[in-house]
């Protein structure tokens, strides 16, 4: 047992004080919101006797835990589910901060908190209804994740319990959760680890992830140049909420520009780490009120999803330079920094992108672009564009369909949907999508292959198994490109050069460079 295998101090440190901070001016220490007792008991003391009052529960806890019922019961992705949620109930601010870390958090430690909850429910937790066992996770949450006293967490939950399924329900949620309470995080997770029949099976449950999960990233670390034990940091930023990053689309907004435009409508913004066009949110409130955001100069985008897009576009390249492709850009995030940077240089960009909704939302994503430089927003199959197109386009990029398993942070959900046999689909369209992006592009262009996946599968072998079937295209350094973006004087560690790609590939990590873990190929047509 060692901190790698609990593996989740880190993690739950920030996770919890983030918790409890969100609770803040208008929660107390317990979590609670202030003055809502006082109100709630001024409504009450009027119309009812004691006995017949019926505490309401508070609109935070009601919002997280109607999210896990649509994720659990409907298969809804909780990103999509909270924000309107919260909206429409007119929760905001620390409230609504309260509710996301509460339904975000759950649902990224869910399987350490069901494996906690297997020891303290008399029945196999299977055999819970889902609702309770909702109520039972969220208190779990409460008590070991956000640092809310155990007290509070218990006698919320429990009114949580008795609100929305019933009395009954609500005696053995009080009953588990002083279970759970009365054994710190630490003491679980040392616990669980000695419980398990194996070291990963142990990571696996401590950091809440799937075995196979924990598998593919150690074997990912390990192909990409880096110690497979590295997975226990892995996994606590998997846990760990991202830090929201604005792009600053180059020609549309200036980083410093916006930054005081952010700061005058109390939006604190920090220059990015690694890319030069990336703002960090610091402090204040939410930035997609602000002016750049609403009409598209700017927009939300992961630091490393902006980093491989600038390495493309910087990609060296000789001739001309004048038409670009995204042949996988729905919903636009990347399209929309490549149109940008194509614009500043003369080019014109092609977005293609198979499902219509998507493509009109690429189609909002770039609207800020100046005339002539969108060419089309193409709704078509990727894998016919090179056939229909070939040799048409200088750059292209392949942001493939994946797996997303270096971007599990943000879809809290998605690593206890996915199961390993999404890969067999997934890999064959990936491998059709390269070869069609090896046709569209010229001789001499550049073709960029990106997942927000390490998985090997997804990665390397895809790449590797592409280019066995052809004698025409060679491997780029990536990493040199990568750093050649980077802003002057950042640590982009990329570890030991991995030897199956040559040592040319990179791969992004979240516990190394706080972006999600994107992979880039940089691969040029030789004849
Ligand atoms: C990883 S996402 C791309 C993200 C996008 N580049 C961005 O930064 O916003 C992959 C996209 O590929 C699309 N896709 C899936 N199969 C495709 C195909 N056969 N041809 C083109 N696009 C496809 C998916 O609908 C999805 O929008």
């Amino acid at each position: 047992m060692n901190d790698r295998t609990h593996g989740t101090n880190r993690g739950e440190g920030r996770g919890g004080d983030q918790g409890r901070d969100q609770g803040g001016d208008r929660r107390d220490s317990r979590g609670r919101q202030r003055g809502a007792a006082r109100s709630r008991g001024a409504q009450h003391r009027t119309s009812q006797a004691p006995s017949a009052r019926r505490r309401r529960t508070d609109p935070a806890r009601t919002a997280a835990y109607d999210v896990l019922r649509q994720v659990d019961g409907s298969d809804a992705y909780a990103n999509l589910v909270l924000p309107p949620l919260l909206r429409e109930r007119r929760i905001s601010g620390r409230d609504a901060a309260f509710a996301t870390e509460l339904a975000y958090g759950t649902l990224r430690l869910q399987g350490r908190y069901d494996a906690i909850l297997a020891r303290c429910v008399t029945r196999p937790l299977d055999q819970v209804e889902p609702e309770v066992l909702d109520v039972l996770r969220l208190g779990a949450h409460q008590v070991l994740g956000m640092r809310v006293p155990a007290h509070a967490a218990v006698s919320e939950t429990v009114a949580l319990a008795r609100d929305r399924v019933g009395a009954g329900p609500a005696q053995m949620v009080n009953a588990v959760l002083r279970a759970v309470g009365r054994t710190p995080l630490d003491g679980w997770l040392a616990r669980l680890t000695d419980e398990a029949p194996d070291a990963v099976s142990a990571l696996a449950v401590t950091g809440s992830h799937p075995v196979w999960i924990v598998r593919a990233l150690r074997e990912a670390l390990a192909g990409h140049g880096r110690g497979p034990d590295e997975v226990g940091d892995l996994l606590d930023a998997d846990n760990t909420a991202p830090r929201v990053t604005l792009v600053a689309r180059p020609g549309l907004a200036d980083p410093d520009v916006l930054r005081r435009e952010a700061s005058d409508a109390d939006v604190r913004l920090e220059p990015g780490r690694l890319a030069p066009t990336a703002l960090v949110l610091a402090g204040g409130s939410d930035p997609a009120g602000l002016p750049a955001v609403a009409d598209a100069r700017a927009g939300v985008q992961d630091e490393g999803s902006q980093l491989v897009t600038l390495a493309l576009a910087d990609a060296p390249l000789e001739g001309d330079d004048a038409r670009w492709l995204d042949l996988c850009a729905g919903p636009g995030g990347k399209a929309a920094l490549l149109a940008a940077l194509a614009a500043s240089r003369g080019a014109t960009l092609v977005a293609n992108e198979v499902q219509p909704h998507r493509a009109r939302l690429v189609e909002r994503a770039l609207r800020a672009v100046p005339p002539g430089v969108l060419e089309q927003v193409r709704t078509g199959d990727g894998r016919e564009l090179g056939a229909e197109e070939p040799g048409a386009y200088d750059r292209v990029l392949v942001d493939a369909p994946c797996t997303g398993l270096g971007a599990l942070r943000r879809r809290p959900e998605s690593r206890w949907r996915r199961t390993p046999s999404d890969l067999g689909e997934l890999t064959v369209l990936q491998r059709e999508l390269l070869a069609s992006a090896l046709e569209a592009v010229r001789v001499g262009g550049v073709v960029a292959y990106v997942t927000c996946s390490p998985h090997l599968a997804e990665t390397r072998l895809v790449v590797d198994d592409v280019l066995r079937r052809r004698d025409d295209v060679e491997r780029l350094d990536a990493r040199g490109a990568l750093r050649a973006v980077t802003v002057s004087g950042a640590d982009l560690d990329l570890g030991a050069p991995d030897g199956g790609a040559g040592g040319l590939d990179a791969q992004l990590w979240p516990h190394v460079h706080g972006t999600d873990a994107m992979h880039l190929t940089l691969l040029r047509r030789t004849r």
